[in-house]
Formats: structure tokens, C-alpha cells, sequence
């Protein structure tokens, strides 16, 4: 289990995170909700290792390694060095852990990439599937996927999907933020609210029916009322 208990962090004077836990289990999908800079990537970063100067416990139980030895990460923005074609890119992931490099191939039959490509010069949606494909060619235990639907088209987004709930059976534990509430509760076993650095609401899938409701209320209460008068 990836664990995050009592997670304190702020950028000077500013509390980003104010004692957020969360716990992301085997063969579960864990969505991550909450309103833009309501701090989910600083929780992601500070979960891999990527933030220092945070307070708070982290830690992956199974086997006690760190978090970032068995967990693979697919950023928001991922990052390109120029000059370095897709297949590049993946050769340099797997490098870095010191990992084999294995057949691309039968995973890209599905993804579609032009490997032989310089990665820097994909579309959006097309260095989402990059950054997955390096992620999904080494087999962890827990993925961290920040926005993955993001600059997907809707053929992808179907397949991405399908590859999740397939992870989730074969146990992978997965953490997912998204914006896009429907995909989320499509595909998620529970959900974490992040307000303002806060845990708001844990959900269970079967709670799943009154989030959006939930989330309207805690986001937009004074922007209801003020609709309210006006429709
Ligand atoms: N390196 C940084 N230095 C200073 N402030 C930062 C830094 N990174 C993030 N922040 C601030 O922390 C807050 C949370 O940002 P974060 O990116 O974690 O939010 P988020 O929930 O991921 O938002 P989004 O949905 O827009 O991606 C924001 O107010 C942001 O401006």
C-alpha cells in the first residue's frame, strides 16, 4: 500500500497541503479530485519524491522500499529532451532504473506512436501516450497518473480506460487525478476530495452518486445561489 499520512506543505507562506492522508491499495483505483491549485500535484510530488520540505509520512508498505522504486509516475506536463525520439524516450526511462529494455512493440500496437519520431514534436495528446507507454513497458506496483485523459482522443480514452481496469485486476494500485468527473467515477474504487490542501470527503464507489453534487456545493455555493437568481 502507497500511504501519505498527515502531509503538510507550503511554498513560503503559502499552506499548500494542511494534513492530507490518503492510502492507495493494491488492485484498487484511487481518484484524486479537487478544483485547480487545490494542490494535487504538489501531493503527487512530494508522494514520489519530486518536493522536498514537506512534513508528514510516506511510505510504500510492500516491502518497505520507497515509493518511487516500485511506482511508476505519468506527469501532467511530461518533460522531452529535444532530440530524442520517442523510442529514445523510453530507452532513457528504462535506463535510469537500470532496467532491460524490452520489446516495444506489442504495446505500441496499441498506443500507435511513431517511435522514430522526435518525441519534443508529438501532439499533446500524443506525449500522454508516450510518457504511458514508458510506465506501462516495466512492470510496478502502483502507477501515479496525473491527468492521463488529458489531450486524449476519445478512441485513446476509451483504451485507456480499459488498460486501467485491466492494471487494477492484475493488482497494480493506481492513484488518478482527472478532471473530468465521469471518466473518474467510471473507473475509480474511491475518490479524495482535495479542498483548499485538504482532504475534504473520502468516497467509496458506491457514495460515488452525490460527488458531483457534493463537489458543486463545496465549490460553487456562492456561484449556485448567484445562478439561481439569474435562470
Ligand atoms: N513550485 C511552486 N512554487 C510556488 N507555488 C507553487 C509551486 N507549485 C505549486 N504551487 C502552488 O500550489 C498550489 C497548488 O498547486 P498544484 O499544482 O498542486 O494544484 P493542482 O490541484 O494540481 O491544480 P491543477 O488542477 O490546476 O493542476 C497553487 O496555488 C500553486 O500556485
Amino acid at each position: 500500500m502507497l500511504e501519505v499520512v498527515d502531509l503538510h506543505k507550503a511554498y513560503g507562506q503559502h499552506e499548500v497541503l494542511r494534513g492530507v492522508s490518503l492510502a492507495v491499495r493494491p488492485g484498487t483505483i484511487h481518484g484524486l479530485v479537487g478544483a485547480n491549485g487545490a494542490g494535487k500535484t504538489t501531493l503527487i510530488n512530494c508522494l514520489y519524491g519530486l518536493e522536498t520540505g514537506f512534513t508528514g509520512v510516506i511510505r510504500a508498505a510492500a516491502g518497505g522500499g520507497s515509493v518511487r522504486e516500485c511506482t511508476g509516475l505519468v506527469p501532467y506536463e511530461p518533460h522531452f529532451y529535444p532530440r530524442l525520439t520517442g523510442r529514445e524516450y523510453v530507452e532513457f526511462c528504462l535506463q535510469t532504473r537500470r532496467r532491460a529494455v524490452p520489446d516495444l512493440r506489442p504495446w505500441n500496437q496499441l498506443l500507435d506512436l511513431p517511435l522514430d519520431q522526435y518525441a519534443d514534436e508529438y501532439s499533446a495528446g500524443m506525449k500522454k501516450k508516450l510518457a504511458l507507454l514508458a510506465v506501462l513497458v516495466q512492470d510496478f506496483a502502483y502507477l501515479i497518473l496525473d491527468e492521463p485523459f488529458n489531450g486524449l482522443d476519445l478512441e485513446a480514452n476509451l483504451l485507456l480506460k480499459e488498460i486501467l481496469k485491466r492494471l487494477r485486476e492484475r493488482g497494480t494500485g493506481l492513484l488518478l487525478t482527472s478532471h473530468i468527473l465521469g471518466t473518474l467515477t467510471e473507473v475509480a474504487d474511491e475518490a479524495s476530495v482535495l479542498v483548499s490542501g485538504r482532504v475534504q470527503r473520502h468516497y467509496t464507489a458506491a457514495e460515488f452518486g452525490t460527488l458531483e453534487a457534493d463537489l458543486l456545493a463545496a465549490l460553487h455555493g456562492e456561484k449556485l445561489a448567484h445562478l439561481r437568481t439569474l435562470l
